[in-house]
């Protein structure tokens, strides 16, 4: 992994950022930023703005002010497309699939900018076409492997359990050859096996690919594993950020969060 400068802008940066959805704030002047190559952890309770910021992130929503920067630059006013374009991808609480396209076709279907969308290209440059589809197949099949789902590559994507549902998400994140993956709760409703098979991906991911992560997860023996920093959210603001053992032991995090869940622990 390269080192990164003091200097370098992070990968993600979200300043002052406003969101009120009729008379309730959401978010309320929230500020953080995520590092180049970790797995940072976003926590907090139900309500606390945690998917919001997702969807002020990735251009779903709009700000009613601050601003959202990669590498330092702004991009507060992109739609999704641009947002996805920068390179920062992400997944949805409840798997989003095609499903009556089979788990292939969706791979498929990620990649931008595909020659065959144009329909004068598959009359003047069917060889072209045919070679693009073939390398993105390619792709679609190894990022299958990797997430083992290639025994399910022709069912369709709606048959799938909402576990491998999930794993189809990570993979359709991965064939955009992201830089930062927001994955919202990737292990609610995922058995124990593909959990454990889940993490091991997105460590492997950001230990050999270098793909930063940002995951919302209510999973807390998950988020004590595989993020660091941890950061949490309450009331729409960032409350803290830390060592998931820092944060596990502070009692503003236990009143805030951990309080009625887990406040024996
Ligand atoms: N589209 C919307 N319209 C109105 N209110 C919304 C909308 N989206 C979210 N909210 C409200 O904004 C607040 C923050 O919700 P959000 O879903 O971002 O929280 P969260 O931290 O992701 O919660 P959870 O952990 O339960 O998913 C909640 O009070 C929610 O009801």
């Amino acid at each position: 992994m390269t080192e990164i400068s003091a200097t370098e802008p992070p990968v993600l940066e979200v300043r002052d950022l406003v969101k009120d959805f009729g008379g309730l704030r959401a978010i309320d002047h929230c500020s953080l930023s995520v590092q180049e190559g970790k797995i940072t952890g976003l926590i907090g309770p139900n309500g606390a703005g945690k998917t919001t910021l997702f969807n002020l992130i990735t251009g779903y929503f709009t700000p009613d002010s601050g601003r959202v920067f990669t590498d330092g630059a702004d991009i507060t006013s992109l739609p999704p497309h641009g947002v996805f374009r920068r390179g920062i991808c992400r997944t949805f609480q409840i798997p989003r699939e095609h499903g009556t396209m089979s788990v292939l076709e969706n791979l498929m279907l990620v990649p931008p900018d595909q020659l065959g969308e144009q329909f004068w290209n598959c009359w003047l440059r069917p060889g072209a076409v045919r070679a693009q589809e073939r390398e993105i197949r390619a792709k679609a099949l190894e990022v299958l492997d990797f997430v083992n789902l290639t025994h399910l590559a022709h069912e369709y994507a709606g048959r799938l359990s909402g576990g491998q549902k999930k794993l189809l998400e990570l993979a359709r994140t991965l064939m955009a050859e992201p830089r930062l993956v927001l994955l919202d709760e990737p292990a609610a409703g995922v058995n124990r096996t593909l959990m454990k098979k889940l993490s091991e991906n997105i460590e492997y991911l950001r230990r050999e690919r270098g793909i930063t992560f940002l995951l919302i997860e209510h999973d807390m023996d998950l988020v004590m594993d595989l993020c660091d920093p941890v950061i949490v959210m309450s009331e729409g603001r960032r409350l803290m950020e830390g060592h998931p053992d820092e944060v596990r032991n502070d009692p503003t995090v236990l009143e805030a969060y951990l309080g009625g869940q887990y406040g024996a622990a």
